[in-house]
């Protein structure tokens, strides 16, 4: 926590000094965190955490929290375009909507709307927006903050302040998404109209093979091929226990 409020008090003596050199009139810069990693590997519980330790130490400050997870297209539109066993990959990714995103929010813009996923219905909320006004610190968690763009886009790293990446060994990330994967079905078993009630009743065992060959295929093959190779650009790498406690922490000093 010490090291972010650092960073943040550096960069916004950055952005004081600049605006100073233009001769422009102070303007409110947000500080934008990233929180990034695996699928399952615990990125929203952390965000959540970050930001009320930010609520409570910066009680001046305005703090929200976003899911890049909103930025994937729709499960409708990943079917008609064949990637649904991309979902996740940069591929799955509506790149200009994240960019334009974040863009608005460093440039100061009032209520910047972006959409929301749920992980209950595994898709897009439909027909609710969530919006962000100019606040002093914009906690962002996703698998893909780093990624860089496959159609040319601009990647979305070049708004980060600090990016977190959260890290496990892949026999706890396969286990937590399980757990994850049985709570689901156990708040929709009387669902029907849920993604989860198909598989919450059947044999438990038919439902664990496909979520476990879903781990494998799309989640374990995202983390080798894409999520991965963008740990080394973290400015932190926090390295989890199977139990959720912090077991290495690594920081880049340059
Ligand atoms: N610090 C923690 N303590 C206990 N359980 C955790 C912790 N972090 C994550 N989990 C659990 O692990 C699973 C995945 O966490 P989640 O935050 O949904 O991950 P992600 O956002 O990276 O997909 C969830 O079931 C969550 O409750
Ligand atoms: C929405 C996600 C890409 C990202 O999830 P998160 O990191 O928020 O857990 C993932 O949960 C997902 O849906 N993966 C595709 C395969 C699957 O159904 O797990």
């Amino acid at each position: 926590m010490k090291n972010l409020q650092y960073n943040m008090s550096q960069k916004n003596a950055i952005y004081r000094t600049k605006q100073t050199f233009y001769n422009e009139k102070w303007q409110k810069i947000p500080f934008i965190i990233g929180v990034t990693g695996s699928v399952a590997v615990g990125k929203s519980t952390f965000a959540k955490k970050i930001t009320r330790l930010f609520e409570r130490l910066e009680p001046d400050k305005t703090i929200a929290q976003v899911s890049a997870d909103g930025f994937l297209m729709s499960n409708a539109e990943l079917k008609a375009k064949n990637l649904m066993d991309q979902k996740g990959f940069p591929s799955s990714f509506n790149w200009d909507a994240f960019y334009t995103f974040l863009a608005s929010v460093k440039a100061g813009k009032e209520r910047v709307p972006y959409r929301l996923y749920s992980q209950e219905i595994s898709d897009l909320v439909p027909n609710e927006l969530g919006y962000v006004s100019v606040p002093d610190i914009l906690v962002v968690e996703g698998i893909n903050l780093l990624e860089v763009p496959p159609d040319g886009q601009a990647p979305p790293s070049d708004f980060f302040d600090y990016v977190i990446y959260l890290d496990a060994s892949e026999e706890d990330l396969e286990k937590w998404y399980l757990d994850r994967y049985h709570l689901m079905l156990e708040i929709n078993r009387n669902n029907p109209d849920n993604f989860f009630y198909k598989w919450a009743n059947v044999p438990l065992e038919q439902a664990d093979n496909f979520a476990k060959r879903v781990w494998r295929d799309v989640n374990l093959k995202n983390l080798h091929d894409y999520i991965e190779p963008t740990k080394k650009r973290a400015d932190m790498i926090i390295k989890k226990y199977g139990n959720h406690e912090i077991s290495d922490m690594y920081i880049r000093k340059f």
